[in-house]
């Protein structure tokens, strides 16, 4: 099954107008990087409308870092959908594990904001749920139940028609701005264990969905996660702050859509 590589830079409460200046300066003067793989930018939301005069692409998107699961109203510090999309927003992460950890976020309130992002109907949006196991969870054993109770919850009464505006990307914690990378094989038995698990569920759908791989991704190990099956792509933290680097990173993803 050919999924078409998909890389998503999230810079997490960093970055600046002028790196989103020299990031574009780069994928402008690059552009052959961009060639037969999709590439979404998700920028605090400050910075949303410094990107979206400096997307030039079909195929470089904007993505947003969460979102309320609510329309409007008095939610202080909260983005609504509207006011997302509005700034070129065409992606969410959901659930992502700073979100799980740091602000409370849990199972009920993913699966709300999951709800909101899928029946959103002024523009159709991409739902990026992030998942993942801690490392005492890992050490535990607990990875596959982890994973699939994350799933279960957040993907609660989504239909298969819905399914084509869902990507997984799959994060283990202990990854997470670590250094600390799953080996390729590792991050392939978990990947492999979710596209069974999504064929289940949304039979031929779920073979077509995109499963990213997120956790100290950076250029001098991108192309050996992005050659297993399963790995469609990355979500990308620390490394997507440095446009070389970045730009190292689409041109292995390309190496996949080969
Ligand atoms: O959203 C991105 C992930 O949390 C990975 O972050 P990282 O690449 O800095 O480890």
């Amino acid at each position: 099954m050919q999924r078409q590589p998909l890389v998503i830079a999230n810079w997490k409460m960093n970055g600046s107008r002028s790196l989103v200046e020299k990031m574009t300066v780069e994928l402008r003067e690059h552009d052959e990087v961009l060639d037969r793989i999709s590439v979404v930018i998700c920028p605090p939301a400050v910075l949303l409308p410094a990107w979206q005069d400096a997307v030039f692409y079909d195929h470089v998107h904007l993505g947003a870092q969460d979102i309320s699961e609510h329309a409007s109203g008095a939610h202080t510090g909260e983005h609504s959908l509207s006011l997302l999309t509005e700034a070129g927003v065409d992606y969410v992460l959901i659930g992502h594990s700073e979100r799980r950890q740091y602000y409370g976020e849990d199972e009920e309130r993913i699966r709300a904001k999951v709800q909101a992002a899928l029946s959103f109907n002024e523009k159709p949006v991409t739902v990026v749920l992030c998942v993942g196991e801690t490392a005492s969870q890992r050490q535990q054993e607990q990875t596959y139940a982890v994973v699939e109770q994350q799933l279960q919850s957040a993907l609660d009464g989504v239909s298969e028609q819905q399914s084509k505006q869902i990507v997984i990307a799959y994060e283990p914690v202990w990854a997470i701005g670590t250094g600390q990378t799953a080996s390729p094989e590792l991050a392939q038995q978990v990947h492999g264990f979710i596209r069974q698990w999504l064929t289940k569920k949304f039979r031929v759908s779920g073979s077509r969905m995109h499963i990213l791989y997120g956790g100290s991704l950076k250029a001098d190990n991108a192309e050996a996660l992005f050659a297993e099956a399963d790995i469609d792509g990355g979500l990308i933290g620390g490394a997507s702050l440095d446009p070389e680097e970045f730009l190292a990173i689409c041109s292995a993803a390309q190496t996949r859509s080969k």
